[in-house]
């Protein structure tokens, strides 16, 4: 075990600013053989070639797009476990997905975020891509009975990499709810069947690469077995970085929009803001936060993430029957509980001493 400490130490601190209480967090945490296995994973990714690590079961699976595969991630799975009983899920139901999800976890699962963000320049050299060291999303899922999630690539502003680690006790494929992976054709639009699939295990982490082809689903689960996940994305090196919410509730609005939205194409609608862009949707499965948002119109609890500054539409249009309908969020900087709300089809002018959260309905 030692050994392993002085390597692991080594790598962690390779083009990194971790401290060393950092360190002795991820050593609890990561489980040792990673940093083992990992070197051996870079080169079958990047010639995108299916491999198996012999001595510690790290694997590739790549027959559609490389994906890793680490068993046995976690030191103590337990901990974590433990601390996923106590948050609060939220049912997300459209026509899209159907599964129960926390707020952002980045706040409150100090740990095991610090042992993911140590675990950064070892996803960078896997995939041979420069990643932000601190922005990163974490949520929990948990898929019941018949629960799913349809095809989507993951795809919204600085996403490079998407992660998910399972969480629950048992897990066979006779349970369903295989991550499962779709292929693309030539205009990377995504053909109809998944030609392979990952069957959930218990502490086994899951990554890719977001991409226009990482097309991906999760199979309707079928026991009453609860699938249990922490999954997020590590960002783009090149991204400004976001203050890490402070706790569950004030993030759980931008998390459910964001999830929303990836099932979106963004062409046609750009909002830049200082932190991060959202992209835009149509109405048709009429999200739950929606409605969430008309409720709570007079009584906005506002993320406590600042969110935007400034917005921009790419393609104006006269007003019209058919003109998107823009919500507009404002809260005033120096008055923290007020909110207010606006709707409009007109273009706007956002005061810069007000944080707002710009959502564009097609
Ligand atoms: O839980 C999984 O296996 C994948 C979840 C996923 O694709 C997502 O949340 O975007
Ligand atoms: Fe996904």
């Amino acid at each position: 075990m030692k050994e392993f400490s002085h390597r692991f130490a080594l790598h962690i601190y390779d083009g990194t600013d971790t401290t060393v209480k950092d360190y002795c967090i991820y050593h609890l945490m990561i489980n040792p053989y990673i940093w083992e296995a990992a070197p051996r994973l870079e080169e079958p990714f990047r010639k995108r070639s299916a491999y198996t690590d012999k001595e510690t079961d790290a694997q590739i699976v790549s027959e559609v797009y490389p994906v890793v595969k680490l068993p046995n991630f976690l030191t103590d799975p337990s901990v974590v476990r433990k601390q996923l009983s106590t948050f609060t899920y939220r049912q997300k139901e459209t026509d899209l997905y159907r599964f129960s999800q926390t707020g952002d976890l980045n706040g409150v699962l100090g740990e095991l975020r610090e042992a993911l963000l140590g675990f950064i320049p070892t996803v960078e050299k896997i995939v041979g891509r420069a990643l932000h060291r601190t922005n990163m999303d974490l949520s929990s899922q948990c898929y019941g009975q018949d629960e799913y999630l349809l095809g989507h690539d993951d795809r919204l502003d600085s996403r490079r990499v998407a992660f998910v680690l399972y969480l629950m006790d048992e897990w066979t494929a006779m349970d369903g709810g295989a991550l499962q992976f779709v292929p693309t054709d030539w205009r990377t639009a995504p053909t109809n069947v998944a030609i392979q699939s990952i069957v959930p295990a218990p502490n086994l982490l899951v990554f890719f690469e977001v991409s226009k082809s990482s097309h991906h689903q999760v199979a309707q689960v079928l026991g009453t077995r609860k699938r249990l996940s922490v999954a997020g994305w590590f960002h783009d090196a090149e991204t400004p970085t976001l203050s890490v919410p402070s706790n569950e509730i004030g993030a759980d609005l931008l998390m459910e929009m964001s999830t929303y939205a990836t099932f979106r194409n963004p062409d046609t609608v750009h909002i830049t803001t200082k932190h991060e862009s959202f992209h835009y949707f149509q109405e048709s499965s009429e999200p739950r936060w929606m409605r969430q948002l008309m409720a709570m119109e007079n009584n906005l609890e506002w993320p406590s993430r600042p969110v935007m500054k400034q917005y921009r539409r790419n393609d104006y249009r006269q007003p019209g029957p058919d003109m998107p309908r823009i919500f507009v969020f404002v809260r005033d900087c120096n008055e923290h509980k007020a909110g207010t709300l606006l709707y409009t089809t007109r273009d706007l002018t956002i005061p810069l001493n007000t944080e707002t959260v710009i959502v564009e309905i097609c």
